[in-house]
């Protein structure tokens, strides 16, 4: 700590050395053997700094390896839910029963009948089973649908690439279930949420998300997220077309598609929100029901890991709301309808050929043969993860529609269920699989003890920290000092000029003409005090440092022992004596430069050398003037 006069600026070292030897002030400094004088002083010892630093870098260590271990612990439960669900089969279908509504024919005898993974229907005297991976019955509640979604939207922040695909006869509920209502939120924005939540969580990798939306109608594709000229007339249609590019590696990409990264859910919802109604509005020249189209949201998950966050991979998560497969003989569409009816159906058996061919893994899967396909291609291959949701009616009028699309769902699962197999390979899988769900249940725990730890840590560190940079950044930058070190300084450099204007009158007159204050640097030197005064008013609002000054550790102008110096130095510099001293350090250049024309036994150790020489990184405790 240094305090500044009007003329002086003086080290509270030198104070300190007179203070703690006042012997010395007589005949000082030639009487006397030169003072120990500390050029660079510090306000803790030097043993608490090198002890803090040692807290700080263990506790570094410490967060490294609990972010490895977080690492390795995250990779186990990652493999065990991606065999999970190898297990369950990558391309999995449930069944969605919408519930009887007003509109709805009641009739007494119900054509549907529902397990917990099979559907019965029964109908002009025949009886059809289906198994699904799950049923969703009509009581069955959005949040219910989405706990079995979970784990596959996990699985994309994860890397996998991943399609969620509702499927169904128009009005049996797809849009329902993948928007949903305010009230009863459907996949999509559940899914933003959990995304935004879980990344949130996840410490061992850091995210970036992305969004795009886009319409397939009658083969062609429509960006959602585009600026609105572009979106809205149907006119401009043809210029949305946009093209699907298959990089070497088999990535998709679709030319131009309006990609805006999201930061978190509420931003997110809001494009969602855009898209939707782009969709609403885009065809009303064109068809009345959305049903007529396909409507596609992509979520572009980057995810950053390793050592350093080194390693990045991007997944994509496509969640689809399918146009509505329709009997056209039965609705006796003609026109328009009949040619949108035909595309929605051609894409739709495109899909259906595709997710058959991979589940039967074919060598040739026929992606070319719709957009809709070329478009899901890297996400429906290899290493990715497929869910689609196939809709019914429960209505009598509806059994035909509800017969194709639980045909259809029988086709892209294409695997012989677990009823079917052999006891033993039954009893097989059902015991890997609660290894699996064992294991990663452990991982997670263990997960979530690191988890702990590692808050804890990164708390403590970040204190020390704050500890280090307030204590020691201070005594190099006093306007940063906290706010007790700010009085003390306020208290040590205000007062002079409120209090004891004659010691500082007395200095400035027994000093050569030359030497004395010119208006200019009033001036700076007012500036300067502004600027302490305004830190000062900073720092009381900012954070306290846990080491803090005490009033015993301050020294103010005031101070009996601090008037002696003054006093003394004023006698002296009457006498001359300090004339050279003075003359030599007045350039205010480094002390480096000044110190090879001074005598040894002065250099760094006379106190008038540091009555005059400004060095503001100075700063000494000063308890032990005391
Ligand atoms: N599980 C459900 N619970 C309550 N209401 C439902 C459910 N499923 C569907 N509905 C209601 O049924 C009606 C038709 O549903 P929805 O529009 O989602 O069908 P869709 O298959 O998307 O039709 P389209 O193919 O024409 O888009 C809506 O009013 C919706 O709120």
């Amino acid at each position: 700590m240094f305090i500044s006069t009007e003329e002086e600026q003086i080290s509270l070292e030198v104070v300190s050395q007179l203070c703690s030897n006042p012997e010395s002030l007589d005949g000082f400094p030639k009487s006397t053997p030169p003072l120990a004088v500390y050029m660079d002083v510090n306000v803790v010892p030097e043993h608490e700094k090198e002890a803090l630093q040692r807290t700080i870098m263990n506790l570094e260590g410490d967060i490294e390896e609990l972010r490895s271990e977080l690492r390795s612990l995250d990779e186990k439960r990652r493999e065990a839910l991606n065999k999970i669900l190898d297990l369950k089969g990558s391309i999995r279908v449930f069944c969605r029963i919408r519930p009887f509504q007003s509109t709805d024919l009641r009739r007494t005898r119900e054509p549907i009948s529902a397990g917990s993974d099979k559907i019965v229907v029964r109908s002009a005297g025949i009886r059809k089973e289906y198994d699904f991976d799950k049923v969703f019955t009509q009581e069955t509640s959005q949040e219910d649908v989405f706990v079995e979604v979970e784990p596959i939207i996990r699985s994309a922040l994860d890397g996998h690439n991943v399609c969620i695909l509702a499927y169904g006869q128009t009005g049996t509920g797809k849009t329902f279930t993948m928007e949903g209502t305010n009230d009863q939120l459907g996949i999509v924005p559940r899914a933003l949420e959990e995304l935004f939540r879980q990344a949130s969580q996840d410490s061992s990798a850091s995210f970036n998300f992305s969004m795009s939306m886009l319409e397939v109608y009658m083969g062609s594709l429509k960006d959602l997220l585009a600026p609105k000229p572009a979106a809205r007339a149907y006119e401009t249609f043809s210029k949305c077309n946009l093209n699907i590019q298959t990089d070497p590696s088999g990535a998709v990409e679709i030319e131009k598609l309006t990609d805006v990264p999201v930061s978190d859910f509420n931003q997110a919802n809001r494009w969602y929100t855009r898209g939707k109604r782009a969709r609403s509005t885009s065809w009303t020249n064109v068809n009345e029901s959305s049903s007529r189209s396909h409507c596609l949201t992509r979520i572009t998950i980057g995810r950053s890991w390793g050592p350093a966050k080194g390693k990045t991979e991007v997944s994509k998560l496509w969640m689809v709301d399918l146009g509505g497969s329709e009997r056209l003989l039965k609705t006796g569409a003609t026109g328009q309808t009949l040619e949108e009816g035909k595309a929605i159906n051609l894409s739709l058996s495109a899909l259906g050929d595709v997710i058959a061919a991979l589940k039967r893994k074919l060598r040739h899967i026929p992606y070319r043969n719709s957009k809709l396909t070329q478009i899901l291609r890297d996400s429906l291959g290899d290493g990715s993860k497929a869910l689609m949701l196939v809709h019914i009616s429960p209505c009598e009028e509806d059994v035909g529609e509800t017969t194709c699309s639980l045909n259809f769902a029988k086709r892209v699962r294409a695997i012989v269920s677990n009823r079917e197999l052999p006891e033993e390979l039954q009893n097989l899988r059902e015991k890997r699989m609660s290894e699996l769900h064992e294991e990663m249940r452990e991982a997670e725990e263990k997960c979530q003890k690191v988890r702990n730890k590692l808050q804890k840590a990164e708390f403590l560190l970040h204190e020390n920290n704050k500890l280090f940079s307030t204590t020691y950044r201070v005594l190099e930058h006093p306007e940063e000092m906290p706010v007790t070190h700010i009085e003390d300084l306020k208290e040590v450099t205000a007062t002079p000029r409120t209090v004891d204007k004659a010691v500082r009158k007395n200095i400035s007159c027994s000093l050569p003409r030359f030497m004395t204050s010119t208006v200019a640097s009033r001036q700076r030197r007012s500036a300067a005090d502004v600027e302490i005064n305004g830190s000062a008013r900073i720092s009381r609002s900012g954070p306290r440092s846990s080491i803090q000054f005490t009033g015993s550790q301050s020294l103010s102008y005031s101070d009996a022992h601090f008037k002696v110096i003054l006093r003394n130095s004023n006698m002296k510099s009457r006498l001359g004596e300090q004339k050279n001293l003075l003359t030599e350090s007045s350039d205010c250049n480094g002390l480096e430069s000044r110190s090879s024309s001074i005598p040894q036994y002065k250099k760094g150790t006379s106190s008038y050398l540091n009555l005059r020489v400004t060095k503001p990184h100075h700063r000494r405790r000063m308890s032990n003037l005391i």
